[in-house]
């Protein structure tokens, strides 16, 4: 399925501002109705901090944003939309309003609940066409969260489900069929019995809010973002596995060690409890603020699973290699290369940074190795090339360092060859601040390599050719400053 262009949104709160974002990071138009005066500056502030997050998220070519329209009515966001998305508030009553005004627009478009528990069944019942719709269950934030659960209804027509499921992938994230109908799938179920059990330990004063989330996020929190519950068990049961653990601690569940099956009555003291807290706990930060920290968080999770090549973390490298290629495809095949090539475009990221404050000298050569990628694809040395056995080895780099740069500093690197023939490539990256200053300079030799031989070869002919021009144009251009330069030179 390719990607869809156009998509309706109904609702525009946390969940559909979030399903906003994550539709426009990815190049879909979006037609939007909430009937809440206020939608256009908060959608405006979600969408600022989900474009901070996908900036540091990733170096993949981004495509171009989907716009936002804002509809009027319910029928105008939905018409002629191939696909939409409800996120108007958890009523069974309004949730049912909406897609009766929905039909009376649109008879053929997949529509997608956010709904945290419903059964589709029960959202469909009173539809002329119930067969387009499903439950498309996302996970807060949307869109930098992959998880979105995906439940058919018993009148969901087949097919639907299988063409949603390749949509959002597309879209980045890990679609999660749930086979069986279930109030609240599998998550929720999952989340409401440790929230009931959190309530409880509150309700009972055996702790605040505050130390109950250090429960959470110092211990079992971290590994449950990388393994989940039972891969994290299997290991818990040493050498002897699973069968070990359940025997040694299977019996526990039966002692009174848990309140799972009851909730405790919200009393307004309850209540009050817990959100006075909450303020102590995080009251210093306004909402926009502790979103940013989270998603600063949350990316450098995904990072750190992406070097691992493991969960979501490999979700994340899938997406890339899918914004590689598209972008391969879809770049311009003519681009202006006789000036300096923009090869990469970011910010610093936190976890960049060192203990002297600015970005640590191992990161300049990540940003340079991703800059020569970026223009070895330029020259035609995309994936099928290195599938077909032909690459460029680096065998020689020098760098210079002439200004610090700080986390969250936007930077961008110009690229020059200085020699392109044959089997050799010499580049030289210009590593500037966002305001254009210089930073750092990288000078790389490369070598064109057989991948089956693993030694020196020389390119294809389309590769050739490409830099052959590339380097004739970049030699009318004056040599840069620091060019050939070798450690210790006076300036
Ligand atoms: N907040 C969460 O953590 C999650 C919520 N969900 C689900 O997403 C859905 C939306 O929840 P939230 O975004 O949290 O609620 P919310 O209260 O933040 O936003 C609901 C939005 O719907 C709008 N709305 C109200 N009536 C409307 C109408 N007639 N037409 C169009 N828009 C209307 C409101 O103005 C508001 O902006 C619910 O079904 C919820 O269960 C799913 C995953 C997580
Ligand atoms: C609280 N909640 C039921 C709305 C939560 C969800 O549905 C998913 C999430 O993002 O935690």
């Amino acid at each position: 399925m390719t990607i869809l262009s156009e998509v309706a949104v109904i609702g525009a709160g946390v969940i559909g501002a979030g399903w906003v974002a994550r539709l426009v990071e990815n190049g879909v138009n979006v037609s939007l109705y909430d009937p809440d005066p206020e939608t256009p500056r908060k959608l405006g502030e979600i969408l600022a901090n989900a474009d901070h997050a996908y900036g540091r998220l990733t170096l993949a070519p981004r495509p171009k944003k989907g716009k936002v329209h804002h509809a009027a009515t319910v029928a105008e966001a939905v018409a002629g939309k191939p696909f939409i998305v409800e996120a108007v508030p958890e009523r069974m009553d309004l949730k049912r309003r909406i897609y009766a005004e929905i039909e009376a627009a649109n008879t053929t478009a997949t529509i997608a609940s956010s709904t945290s528990g419903i059964l589709p069944t029960d959202l469909q019942a009173e539809m002329a066409h119930p067969g387009r719709l499903i439950v498309a269950h996302p996970f807060n934030p949307v869109y930098l969260l992959p998880l979105v659960e995906i439940v058919g209804g018993a009148r969901t027509e087949p097919g639907v489900i299988a063409a949603a499921c390749a949509f959002y992938e597309r879209l980045g994230m890990k679609p999660l069929h749930i086979r069986k109908e279930i109030p609240a799938f599998i998550a929720d179920r999952l989340l409401e019995a440790v929230w009931r059990e959190g309530l409880w330990l509150i309700n009972d004063e055996i702790c605040t809010t505050e130390e109950l989330d250090d429960a959470i996020r110092y211990g079992f929190g971290l590994r449950w973002a990388q393994m989940g519950l039972f891969e994290t068990y299997r290991i818990a049961g040493g050498e002897a596995g699973m069968k070990h653990f359940i025997e040694q601690f299977g019996p526990c569940l039966a002692w009174p060690w848990t309140k799972l099956t009851d909730v405790p009555e919200l009393t307004p003291e309850l209540v009050n409890r817990i959100a006075e807290q909450s303020d102590a706990q995080s009251g210093a930060y306004p909402v926009r603020a502790l979103e940013r920290i989270r998603d600063d968080n949350l990316v450098a999770i995904l990072q750190a699973l992406k070097a691992q090549d493991w969960g979501a973390g490999r979700i994340l490298a899938e997406h890339e290699k899918r914004l590689f290629d598209l972008g391969a495809q879809t770049g311009d095949p003519d681009p202006d290369t006789s000036r300096p090539i923009r090869t990469f475009t970011g910010r610093v990221a936190a976890d960049w940074t060192d203990y002297n404050g600015h970005m640590n000298e191992a990161r300049y050569l990540q940003v340079f190795a991703d800059a020569t990628d970026a223009f070895l694809r330029l020259i035609g040395v995309d994936a099928a090339y290195v599938q077909a056995g032909g690459s460029y080895f680096t065998v020689e780099s020098h760098l210079r360092h002439l200004d610090e740069v700080r986390a969250g500093e936007p930077v961008r690197v110009e690229t020059r060859v200085l020699e392109g023939k044959g089997k050799k490539l010499r580049l030289f990256h210009q590593f500037r601040h966002g305001d254009g200053h210089l930073l750092a300079t990288g000078e790389h030799m490369l070598l064109h390599v057989n991948l089956g031989t693993r030694s020196a070869s020389e390119p294809g002919s389309h590769v050739a050719e490409l830099l052959g021009r590339i380097a004739a144009q970049h030699a009318e251009l004056p040599v840069p400053e620091g060019v050939g330069r070798a450690v210790g030179q006076p300036r």
